[in-house]
């Protein structure tokens, strides 16, 4: 199986508190998050937005707790405003990554996401032209050769509701972009969700997966969101996310593929859901206990 001196476990504070969705956890301090974190047995987690903007007092907070930070999310807009703008932003964010002692950059083109907006989710989503794709990889590129400068790796969150969702949209950006520059986050549950194969992503991809987001899915209130047309935040609400091991997807086979091809880096648990249904520590824990059962760590 793994070897645990090389894969960390982490967990996302969207448990606690939904950046895309604030009030869904406004209740949950970024102290209560951490802390639960660290108690219910993880070694880090990503950068929410109630984390503490200056580098030295995350930092002493996540040492108290004896958390480390995997990386944090970052918008592109690179197939609707000038790539300079998403340049200078992206430097910004690869540095306080960077002073964190993060490796990866999560990033996700926001140009013509609908992920945040009350439309429906699977009918309304964007198709880019062949333009628009050679603009993102293009841009990508020159992201990823920034953060390769500070020694980092751009992985890319394919997400329901943009651009890049689908299998076929995710072969497009993979084949379009350098593969020493741009890389692959795999999150189970998106894949799943928009009805693609991650068993067969995970394995065309393996070697270019430099970041995994485990969540799984309720296959009842995926199937809600599809045939009553809703949106990606309806869905989160009604429950069509979950921690790993509580869902439908088997994660046998995605682990043992990973393991096979020696993955190093963090299994980060993600599943956001209201807080007020899914008690934050309680699924935390249920999720721990589900990966030590699953990785014997
Ligand atoms: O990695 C992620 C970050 C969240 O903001 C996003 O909405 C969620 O679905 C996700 O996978
Ligand atoms: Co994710």
């Amino acid at each position: 199986m793994f070897n645990a001196e090389n894969v960390k476990l982490g967990i996302a504070p969207i448990a606690w508190t939904n950046d895309d969705m604030p009030e869904l956890g406004r209740e949950n301090t970024f102290e209560q998050c951490v802390s639960e974190a660290a108690l219910a047995g993880f070694a880090g987690t990503e950068v929410g937005s109630k984390f503490p903007k200056d580098a030295a007092v995350l930092k002493k907070a996540l040492d108290l707790r004896g958390l480390e930070i995997a990386s944090a999310w970052f918008s592109s807009f690179l197939t609707t405003k000038p790539y300079e703008e998403t340049e200078a932003e992206f430097i910004r964010h690869r540095d306080f990554l960077s002073a964190m002692g993060a490796r990866v950059v999560v990033v996700s083109e926001q140009g013509h996401s609908i992920q945040g907006q009350n439309i429906a989710v699977f009918e309304g989503k964007y198709v880019l032209d062949d333009a628009a794709w050679k603009l993102l990889a293009a841009g990508l590129n020159k992201l990823g050769a920034l953060a390769r400068e500070k020694g980092m790796k751009l992985v890319f969150h394919h997400h329901m509701g943009t651009v890049v969702q689908t299998t076929e949209e995710i072969d497009k950006l993979l084949g379009l972009t350098d593969e020493n520059l741009v890389y692959l986050l795999y999150d189970t549950g998106h894949l799943v969700y928009s009805g693609e194969n991650p068993e067969l992503i995970l394995k065309k991809y393996v070697n270019r997966i430099k970041h995994v987001h485990l969540k799984d899915i309720r296959p009842a209130m995926r199937d809600k969101v599809k045939q009553e047309s809703l949106s990606f935040l309806k869905g989160v609400r009604l429950g069509a996310f979950t921690v790993p091991g509580d869902g439908c997807i088997d994660f046998v086979p995605l682990f043992k593929i990973l393991a096979d091809h020696q993955y190093e880096g963090w299994l980060l648990v993600e599943a956001e859901q209201d807080p007020a249904k899914a008690n934050p520590l309680e699924y935390a824990l249920k999720a721990r206990a589900y990966l030590k059962t699953q990785l014997g760590f």
